[in-house]
């Protein structure tokens, strides 16, 4: 059995105090955007319209689809797979098995969409139930959570998280016990990170456009950008889904409820905020707006994509021609670091690059409402702070190496600015 205190890494979030806090304030906060979103003055920083009785949050019919939807993404990752990836090694010198299969999920979830659509599917009737399946999927995010919790009891002690190890249940409980949990070959963080919330989103944006064009004849400009753009962006996600294995997600963290929440519940219902503001709201955008704004778009992806694939193609293989011609510094470790190429802009270009994306989502609403620009503003705080964490364990990592590329790359994640 784990021993309840383990590691004694240094607690982040602001410990058991913080973790408490955000595990009221996350949820609360999506129900405020969820029902702020409908209302007339769609105003981020003032009241919720109105505080929603539990008739109102509670439907078993919306519990039923939540978990229809988790099982059918679950038995579509149990499909045979085109590749099966290793992750890295763990602290046992093993490495787990990963299937690659989630663009296959996302081609099948839209097949099926289709099938289901031409059989008269009321897609846009989800739009008006997203307050009762955002409550069912925080419920399953939390009753998920607490099992996750009692299983990382039960698991030796190399199978616990650096991270998530500190003796207090409500920080443990948060942050995640256990690395990897799994059942057989099944592996429930790799399964939630990338496939019931992120195609959740696009189907909830999906299903918001119907609507709008149901009540307006057609879907409006905007709806289509905020759609065609995140739809890349998950499609993206999902065709290069080996890389999500080197994230500090998969590496470092547990599975608790902080990714549990994040994964099922945060990300299709705060995410699709632009598309449900849109619905509510009706924003013209004329073409030489929406030209600027795909610009927009095309250079944040362009700098996303080019970075992440150029770390991923090094990490692989340092000598493969596509980077073999970049600078690089030596570590203690073996490993090297770029300097030069995108990672020797700024110390984490593929945040640049996402930021800007963030930014040509929230265009489309216009300038009149904050409320559209939550994500940039929620995305920037969470990339600063993730930037800090992923800083602090490079340096551990790699030492006066790591100084060496902060002193020759000094920006982080913006040129001259920060
Ligand atoms: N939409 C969303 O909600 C979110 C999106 N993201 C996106 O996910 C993607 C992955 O982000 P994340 O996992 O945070 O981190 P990164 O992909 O930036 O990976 C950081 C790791 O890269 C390696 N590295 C850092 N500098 C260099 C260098 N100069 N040369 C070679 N390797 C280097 C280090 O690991 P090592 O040396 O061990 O390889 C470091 O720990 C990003 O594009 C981010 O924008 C992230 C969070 C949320
Ligand atoms: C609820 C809290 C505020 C914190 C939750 C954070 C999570 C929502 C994010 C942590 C890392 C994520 C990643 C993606 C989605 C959001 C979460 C889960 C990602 C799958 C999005 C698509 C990208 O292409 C990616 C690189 C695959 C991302 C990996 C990290």
């Amino acid at each position: 059995m784990a021993p309840l205190q383990g590691s004694r890494a240094p607690t982040e979030f602001g410990g058991p105090l913080g973790a408490a806090a955000l595990m009221l304030l996350l949820p609360a906060t999506m129900f405020h955007l969820l029902l702020v979103a409908r209302s007339g003055s769609a105003r981020l920083l003032g009241p919720p319209p109105y505080l929603p009785g539990l008739e109102a949050l509670w439907s078993p019919w919306a519990l039923l689809l939540c978990l229809t939807w988790i099982g059918l993404q679950a038995a579509l990752y149990l499909l045979p797979a085109r590749k099966v990836a290793e992750g890295q090694e763990l602290k046992d010198k093993s490495r787990l098995r990963y299937p690659i299969n989630g663009f296959q999920a996302l081609v099948l979830t839209a097949l099926l969409l289709g099938l289901g659509m031409s059989a008269g599917l009321p897609l846009g009737a989800l739009s008006e139930m997203l307050l009762p399946l955002a409550f069912a999927a925080t419920l399953i995010a939390f009753i998920f959570s607490l099992l996750l919790y009692l299983k990382s009891l039960v698991v030796p002690a190399f199978a616990l998280a650096p991270g998530g190890n500190s003796g207090n249940p409500i920080y443990d409980f948060f942050l995640g016990r256990e690395l990897n949990p799994r059942i057989c070959s099944f592996d429930f963080k790799y399964f939630c990170e990338l496939r019931p919330g992120l195609i959740g989103w696009v189907l909830i944006n999906l299903a918001l456009m119907m609507q709008e064009a149901e009540l307006r004849g057609s879907p409006s400009l905007a709806m289509w950008l905020v759609n065609g753009f995140q739809l890349l962006y998950v499609g993206d996600a999902l065709w290069h889904e080996e890389a999500v294995l080197t994230t500090m997600d998969i590496i470092r963290d547990g599975f608790g409820f902080m990714l549990a929440f994040g994964d099922l519940a945060w990300v299709p219902f705060t995410y699709s905020l632009q598309a449900q503001f849109l619905l509510y709201h009706p924003q013209p955008l004329g073409l030489p707006m929406a030209l600027v704004i795909c610009l927009i778009n095309a250079v944040g992806y362009y700098i996303f994509r080019g970075a992440n694939s150029q770390k991923n193609t090094f990490r692989k293989n340092p000598s493969d021609p596509r980077v073999a011609d970049l600078e690089t510094i030596s570590t203690a470790t073996g490993r090297q670091l770029l300097v030069s190429g995108w990672w020797g802009m700024v110390r984490h270009p593929n945040y640049l690059g996402d930021l800007i994306m963030a930014l040509a989502w929230s265009l489309p609403c216009g300038v009149s409402h904050l409320l559209p620009y939550f994500y940039l503003l929620y995305f920037t705080a969470l990339l600063v702070h993730r930037e800090a964490r992923d800083e602090q364990q490079c340096l551990q990592k790699y030492g006066l190496a790591w100084h060496e590329y902060c002193r020759r790359v000094p920006y982080r994640i913006m040129p001259y600015i920060y």
